[in-house]
């Protein structure tokens, strides 16, 4: 049959590891849980021979975590050539209420792909540590074909290694009574180590994702602490924005949701976002052609967009998690597969080059488009008219003071905060 394995009791992660210690796993499943093959690791490689089973003493393998000690190799002929090759992802704040539906999206290869195995390295705090443990066994219970490898560890310079994709969710969330000013501070610091050990260590075509807040001034201080990586990697989600948008115009449109298409998401994750009803399209007319209430446009619809994550905080007591899940999935589905043509999608980006007049050196939300390869071009068949100007011009105010708060973590000096005003969070209320 050509199976081996190598196999160590699932309980033997119970026991808490030292913090600063990464936990990994690797995991080689027999072709009957894989429906296919199975991509075999160096250290698993080592471990099996002639297709002879051999068993290591968990206390002596690094890198492992429960079932996903569990090792197995297929001889070479057994092996298919429809798995690609590893995608190694990493996920900060793994053990918050994002990651909790986003995992596991990632891991159905419901995101990268149904024939694209993956890895999941898990970062979160010190506080955590237990809670992501708890996290890893949730995924090993889940018996995702998928899911080859997972690693827990609270050191970035360890869980980035080699990934290609960095979806940076962990964030403190603001207090009562703190200013934007200290959020900015206490979690641009935060951004400013991973965006080093990701220069350090990850892969140099990393895609990083920023969703922690305030995100684009998050991805901003990443990006700038990781020179060796192209500044275009980096994204800030805006993608939630859009969602909420869409289904605002289908509902006063009185259509189905995947009639409205061209929506874009301007500027920054705040109360100042913009959501442009002026390029957006429903069923492929101009949206004003569709919705003649100028008033309701103009006024309702961008104030319940920017204010959605509020009023739903109000509704049942604490902020959206699982559609965020669901943005940040539609957000990479939109890097790894071709933008429909003529739509395009949102996402906050470096706006060096940005044909619209906006400020350079700051990310900022635009409409893009993806031939599906990770990367993106801007938009550019896009109308201007002075309403949405203004609206623009005030959201670029507010990154470029908000830039200015984190000089000290961006290596431009020192830090002037004099935000305009205290605005909020989409999320916050
Ligand atoms: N951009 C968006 O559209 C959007 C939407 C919703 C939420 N958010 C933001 O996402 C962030 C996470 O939200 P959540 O609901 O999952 O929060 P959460 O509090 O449930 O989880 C955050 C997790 O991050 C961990 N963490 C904190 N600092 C960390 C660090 N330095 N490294 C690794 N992990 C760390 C915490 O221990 C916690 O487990 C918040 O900043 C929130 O404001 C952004």
């Amino acid at each position: 049959m050509g199976l081996s394995t190598a196999y160590s009791p699932v309980g033997s992660h119970l026991a808490p590891a030292p913090l600063g210690h990464r936990r990994s796993a690797q995991l080689h499943r027999p072709r009957r849980a894989l429906l296919a093959t199975v991509r075999c690791s160096v250290d698993a490689a080592k471990q099996v021979q002639d297709g002879v089973a051999t068993a290591e003493a968990p206390a002596t393998r690094k890198d492992c975590f429960g079932v996903f000690c569990t090792t197995y190799d297929l001889k070479a002929e057994d092996k298919t050539k429809s798995w690609k090759k590893l995608v190694n992802i990493a996920v900060s704040g793994a053990a918050g209420m994002i990651s909790n539906h986003l995992l596991f999206k990632l891991a159905s290869g419901e995101v990268f792909g149904q024939d694209q195995p993956i890895a999941l390295k898990l970062l979160g705090s010190e506080r955590s540590f237990q809670a992501l443990e708890g996290v890893a066994m949730e995924l090993e219970d889940s018996l995702y074909p998928l899911l080859r490898e997972v690693s827990i560890g609270i050191d970035p310079y360890e869980v980035f290694e080699d990934v290609d994709w960095a979806l940076l969710i962990g964030a403190k969330p603001r207090g009562p009574g703190m200013e934007r000013a200290a959020l900015l501070d206490i979690n641009g610091q935060i951004f400013a180590d991973q965006g080093k050990a990701l220069n350090a260590v990850a892969s140099k075509n990393v895609k990083v994702l920023v969703v922690g807040n305030p995100c684009n001034t998050n991805a901003l201080i990443c990006l700038k602490n990781a020179p060796d990586i192209p500044a275009k990697n980096f994204h800030a989600l805006t993608r939630l924005d859009e969602n909420r948008a869409k289904c605002q115009l289908a509902l006063k449109a009185g259509v189905f949701y995947d009639k409205v298409s061209n929506v874009t998401i301007w500027g920054n994750h705040s109360t100042t976002q913009v959501p442009d009803f002026l390029n957006a399209k429903i069923d492929g007319r101009p949206v004003k052609e569709v919705i003649k209430d100028t008033k309701w446009l103009e006024e309702e619809f961008t104030i319940t967009v920017q204010k959605r994550g509020g009023a739903l905080i109000q509704k049942w007591g604490r902020s959206s998690a699982a559609s965020t899940a669901v943005s940040i999935a539609d957000a990479i589905k939109s890097l790894v597969t071709p933008t429909p043509e003529g739509d395009w999608f949102s996402t906050g980006v470096y706006t060096t080059g940005n044909p619209y007049g906006i400020a350079e050196d700051i990310v900022f939300s635009m409409p893009c488009r993806s031939k599906g390869d990770g990367d993106y071009e801007l938009a550019t068949d896009v109308s201007m008219d002075d309403f949405l100007w203004e609206r623009i011009k005030k959201s670029e105010a507010e990154l470029l003071a908000e830039k200015k708060c984190v000089a000290h973590l961006t290596g431009e000096g020192n830090a002037y905060c004099d935000v305009p005003e205290d605005t909020m969070l989409p999320g916050e209320v």
